[in-house]
């Protein structure tokens, strides 16, 4: 699938286009995976854990001569999207989070259950390719991970839409993993099948391609309404749409949950804070949004989510959960999404320098995908209506940030510095004394661990795009 990134809003600036120019090249991440090529890069059987460096060793099903030449051309390649770089530091192990959830809600989980399913063990793919023949194959039958068995009278119906997208997939194999009946709803304008693939064809679980925009009938117990593009180059691709995705979809599942008397929760952001003149934000604040300005679309449409949703709950008694979601990073996000952690990631990986937008004082605080999930579920499923912040209140400057990436990845990358975008928020840290209160939340995942998971994922899309070129 091509994402569509309008360069020319984002930059005049020589970084992200060229960042741009270079993804562009690159097969998007559902590249399929080659057997001849699995075998001829190195460590793909290891388990899921941080690997350094693909290094081709041996190249199975073709003549000496040409798998001295693919084994060389496959080091070439891998050498140049992935240059040498330092280990990466590892947080001491007790530091580590292990499990995630809320035994309060029964959502807990140990991690390795849910990286086996964004980090998948490389013999466990589902599908391979002949490229002699030109075919894909998925010669293996699925075999999904056990769910909870959940009494029917609690297991319940849940709408997730937006559900193919990167928040939307983790929630989706939390809420499967529980027992639920889980429905997604996606346009795939940024989500991708490929996100929930492997619970496609569970007796739990159906997929359906529709658009917010357009009403829809099912009879749910729970709505989580995500569905809307959430990094700037996308959001502002096409404001229109944007600003119907947020007002007209929030409508329609607001409309479904009134029928229905599902509980509706909606994915609010931070940007209705806009570029905040009080610090950290409060849910009390009311922001400082520039109604016209290019961020308008995605901060306005979602103020006006807001507005409906306690709208809908003071005139219809729809019972509704708001959730204001802080930058959040992960597995599963589009490494051209545009945004900074995976720009810089990517930028860091293939050696090219860091863009900063701007003089890199702007400020914003990383929250790992796995704590964003718990406070979704446990607010869909504590009894507190008002809005809730969810993000982790560690705040870094841009520039800081990416001299963590540089330490992380590549410490010989360069930074480069661009001009600024437009109405960029320059101070963001979320106040989460609410979501402590009320939820018993709080973030537990470091920005390291979190980046190392992520470094991990987007290497493991990278070797199979490395495997159909050297194949
Ligand atoms: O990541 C998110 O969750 C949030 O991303 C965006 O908000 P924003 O904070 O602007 O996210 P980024 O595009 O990742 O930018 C963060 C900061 O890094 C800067 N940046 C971004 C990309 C880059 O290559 N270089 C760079 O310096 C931006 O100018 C900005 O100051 C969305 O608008 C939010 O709705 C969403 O919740």
């Amino acid at each position: 699938m091509e994402y569509p990134v309008r360069v020319t809003d984002y930059t005049t600036q020589r970084g992200h286009a060229a960042t741009v120019s270079a993804i562009s090249t690159l097969t998007a991440a559902s590249t399929p995976t080659s057997t001849a090529a699995v075998e001829a890069t190195s460590g793909l059987n290891a388990p899921a854990g941080i690997t350094d460096e693909v290094t081709p060793s041996t190249v199975s099903g073709s003549r000496p001569e040409e798998k001295d030449e693919t084994a060389r051309r496959a080091t070439d390649i891998s050498r140049r999207i992935w240059p040498v770089h330092s280990t990466l530091e590892a947080a001491a192990e007790s530091e580590l989070v292990s499990v995630v959830g809320d035994k309060a809600v029964r959502s807990d989980i140990s991690l390795r259950v849910l990286q086996q399913l964004y980090l998948p063990d490389q013999d466990k793919s589902y599908r391979t390719i002949n490229h002699e023949n030109n075919t894909l194959s998925f010669p293996l039958a699925p075999s999904f991970p056990a769910v909870k068995a959940l009494p029917s009278h609690e297991r319940k119906r849940i709408l997730v839409t937006g559900g193919a997208g990167f928040v939307g997939s983790h929630l989706v194999d939390r809420l499967m993993l529980m027992g639920h009946e889980v429905i997604v709803l996606d346009n795939f304008f940024t989500g991708s099948k490929r996100n929930v693939q492997h619970w496609m064809g569970h007796p739990h679980f159906e997929l359906i391609r529709h658009d917010v925009v357009d009403p829809f009938m099912i009879e749910v117990d729970q709505i989580y309404h995500l569905a809307c593009p959430a990094s700037p180059p996308h959001y502002q691709y096409n404001p229109i749409k944007t600003v119907k995705t947020s007002v007209m979809g929030t409508i329609n599942m607001l409309g479904l949950a009134k029928r229905t008397k599902a509980r509706f929760l909606l994915t609010s952001t931070s940007e209705v804070y806009g570029d905040p003149e009080e610090h950290p934000q409060k849910e009390t604040y009311w922001g400082h949004v520039n109604p016209i300005g290019p961020r308008a679309c995605y901060d306005e449409g979602k103020r006006v989510a807001e507005t409906l949703t306690y709208s809908y709950m003071h005139q219809d008694e729809v019972d509704v959960r708001v959730a204001r979601i802080f930058n959040t990073f992960g597995p599963r996000m589009n490494e051209n999404d545009g945004r900074v952690v995976s720009n810089f990631i990517m930028q860091a990986l293939r050696g090219d320098e860091l863009t900063i937008y701007g003089d890199g004082q702007q400020t914003r605080s990383f929250q790992y995908i796995h704590d964003l999930v718990d406070g979704l579920i446990l607010l869909m499923n504590k009894n507190y209506k008002e809005p809730v912040n969810l993000g982790n209140p560690e705040e870094y400057t841009i520039r800081e940030f990416a001299e963590i990436i540089r330490g992380e990845i590549n410490s010989d990358v360069e930074i480069m510095s661009l001009p600024p975008t437009e109405d960029d928020p320059q101070r963001r840290r979320p106040d989460i004394t609410r979501a402590q209160r009320h939820l018993g939340w709080a973030p537990k995942f470091s920005v390291h661990q979190g980046i190392r998971e992520t470094v991990q994922y987007f290497k493991n899309n990278k070797r199979e795009e490395l495997d159909s070129i050297t194949s």
